[in-house]
């Protein structure tokens, strides 16, 4: 064997170049790029820390949805990428906007033309005194744009909310105010919708048509979507499905139609970009597993097994 030379021996500045070289950055080519995202809130001394390095990437075009617990972040994550809220730490980043960077005007300009927002309170989304059609013309008003009616009675047309268009929110259903939000916030043509529980005041019927719309809006308009949700009925439909704990992402469910026209859903655990894995909690307390775990590397798997130094004290 040859014993390599000064010459064939990378000096480390080449062995980095290299590295950087070969291995594109974390999310380069993502729409929605968040990256060791943290939020700390700060109210009377106490600190909150909402997000705590959490890390997730769409695809331009996706429809995704974010479930977690109670308090697990899911409406920061959703400020965030918002633009209502800054985070603390880390990178954000949206359709190429950098969220950490923007002025004010940046902040107004991506608000009005980048994203568009759906809120649970079906109030919020619409304001009461202008007819359906009113209320979609009005943010390209906004933009000092020219409000064609035609295009909003188009969105609402493509929404199944057409027969709304001259009446206003209270002389509607909720899940039709929900339809005429979704046409709202797609007026100004944004690339990526944002819905934080767009069906949560809804019953199953009127859930079932407003995530319809928004399929439809994601199909139809290549509109980047996510949503946040409790409803199962929401969150089985999509493709990808978020799982947030404790202010990071923690697990995620891909679903996909196999040979015989059914649905697989298959849940992953996320993987960071340094190798961190969280566990489910329900495996860990099943193994009684604790603090430390040993690894094995197989041909095809990795095996996590109980810490057995402890397992024997406790015997
Ligand atoms: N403005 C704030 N000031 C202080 N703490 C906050 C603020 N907003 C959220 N928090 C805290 O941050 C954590 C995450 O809250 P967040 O609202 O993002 O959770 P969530 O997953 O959306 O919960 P839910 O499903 O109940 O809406 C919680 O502990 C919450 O109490």
């Amino acid at each position: 064997m040859d014993t390599p030379t000064e010459l064939d021996t990378p000096t480390l500045s080449e062995l980095e170049a290299r590295a950087t070289h070969e291995r594109p950055a974390f999310g380069e080519h993502a729409h929605i790029l968040c990256d060791n995202l943290v939020r700390i809130y700060k109210t009377e001394g106490v600190e909150v820390v909402a997000l705590q390095g959490l890390d997730l990437l769409i695809e331009k075009g996706e429809l995704i949805a974010i479930v977690g617990a109670s308090g697990s972040g899911k409406s920061t994550l959703l400020n965030v990428l918002s633009g209502l809220d800054v985070p603390t730490a880390g990178v954000a980043r949206v359709a190429g906007t950098d969220l950490l960077a923007m002025t004010a005007r940046d902040r107004l300009r991506y608000r009005r033309e980048v994203v568009g927002f759906i809120w649970q309170q079906t109030a919020r989304n619409l304001l009461p005194y202008l007819t359906a059609r009113e209320n979609a013309q009005l943010p390209l008003r906004l933009a000092g744009k020219r409000a064609r009616t035609s295009r909003a009675d188009e969105l609402l047309e493509l929404l199944g909310v057409g027969h709304c268009a001259g009446r206003k929110p209270n002389e509607i259903s909720g899940g039709e105010q929900q339809r005429v939000a979704i046409a709202v916030a797609l007026a100004n043509s944004p690339q990526v919708i944002l819905a934080d529980e767009p069906t949560g005041e809804l019953d199953s019927e009127n859930s079932e048509q407003v995530f319809a719309a928004l399929r439809q809006a994601n199909r139809e308009l290549g509109v980047t979507c996510v949503v946040v949700t409790h409803d199962t009925l929401v969150s089985e439909q999509v493709d990808r499905t978020v799982g947030i704990r404790d202010g990071r992402t923690s697990s995620e469910t891909l679903r996909r139609a196999s040979s015989d026209g059914n649905i697989i859903a298959e849940e992953y655990a996320v993987l960071d970009r340094v190798g961190r894995l969280q566990l489910p909690r329900d495996f860990t307390n099943a193994l009684d597993m604790e603090r430390r775990v040993r690894l094995e590397l197989e041909r095809d798997h990795i095996g996590v097994w109980p810490d057995k130094a402890r397992s024997e004290d406790t015997e």
